[in-house]
């Protein structure tokens, strides 16, 4: 079984390079690292080098990256992937410098989804310096889509380490690889494609602040905000140039004992399966009448 140690980077094809830099930079709020590859704009959330990399070309995922322990760890988890009838590919040394790792291999899952496992991941010193105070404290997950979830399921656990923390119905699963909830999410589409990037931040304001933020600033506003009945987490999903879905999350639950968690299967019929503050549309009768906020006592008369 392979070890990933943690999520790395997503590598992104845009267009319109310059625009996708601006929103992830200005909107966003992450930084541009400056480094000096043309085609190539790298933005950090937290202490490694980069979180996402957006590369001049046809729109779309490129590759999710994911980190092993070292470069006996990779060496390792090729050998495993061609046991197992999977073709790795040893990323260049150009590829690996663009990534800002040491050493790399590239595959596709049984979907489609270009995966790299990496080692030695660059990490920078400097406090990270965000181009607009978001809030964001690192990069939380990455949601690949997938035809069948329950197919996806039994490849990241099989391989790897993947352990699944909740699923919701089979239109999603989420898994982890350390105790937090969730670090790689599949989520049930007709193709391959990422379905999304989330970034942590530091206090449920910042959801709020940045919701305003957005929508000020006329960005799509794709759900949110509201709160994830998996991992707890107060969301808020935007979208990006080139239909770049981001995410920013607070809250997000760990599970320290893995021994005893056991995974709950969310009804996605349900309308509070993805977002828990979406109650019910109807009050039941046998209540009391709510009162409502014009007749509030603190609602000035107009
Ligand atoms: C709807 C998607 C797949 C989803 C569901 C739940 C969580 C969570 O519990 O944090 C997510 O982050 C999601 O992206
Ligand atoms: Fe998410």
């Amino acid at each position: 079984m392979i070890e990933l140690t943690d999520i790395a980077y997503v590598r992104s094809g845009v267009a319109d390079l310059a625009t996708a830099t601006e929103f992830a930079t200005s909107i966003v709020g992450l930084e541009l690292v400056d480094g000096g590859e043309p085609g190539v704009a790298h933005l950090r959330a937290d202490s490694a080098h980069h979180r996402l990399a957006l590369v001049e070309g046809e729109s779309g995922v490129i590759a999710s990256g994911f980190t092993v322990a070292d470069e006996e760890a990779l060496a390792a988890a090729e050998t495993a992937l061609e046991t197992r009838g999977i073709r790795a590919a040893r990323i260049d040394p150009y590829g690996c410098r663009s990534r800002r790792v040491r050493a790399g291999i590239g595959f596709d899952d049984p979907f489609g989804n270009r995966i790299e496992l990496v080692a030695g991941q660059h990490s920078l010193a400097t406090p990270v310096n965000y181009s607009r105070a978001a809030g964001i404290t690192e990069f939380g997950h990455l949601c690949v889509d997938a035809p069948d979830v329950r197919e996806a399921y039994r490849f990241w656990s099989s391989t790897f380490n993947a352990r699944v923390s909740d699923w919701i119905g089979d239109d999603a699963c989420l898994m982890r690889i350390n105790p937090v909830h969730h670090k790689l999410a599949v989520f049930a589409a007709d193709g391959p494609g990422l379905c999304h990037m989330n970034f942590q931040v530091a206090a449920i304001d910042d959801i709020f602040r940045s919701w305003h933020f957005l929508v000020e600033q006329g960005v799509e506003i794709e759900m949110g905000p509201g709160r994830h009945p998996q991992s707890g987490a107060v969301f808020l999903y935007f979208q990006g140039p080139e239909g770049f879905t981001y995410e920013y999350s607070y809250g997000v639950r760990r599970i320290e004992d893995d021994a005893t968690w056991r995974p709950r299967v969310f009804d996605p019929a349900e309308r509070g399966s993805i977002d828990m503050w979406l109650g019910p549309t109807s009050r039941p009768t046998s209540q009391p009448q709510l009162v409502t906020t014009s007749e509030l006592p603190l609602r000035k008369a107009t």
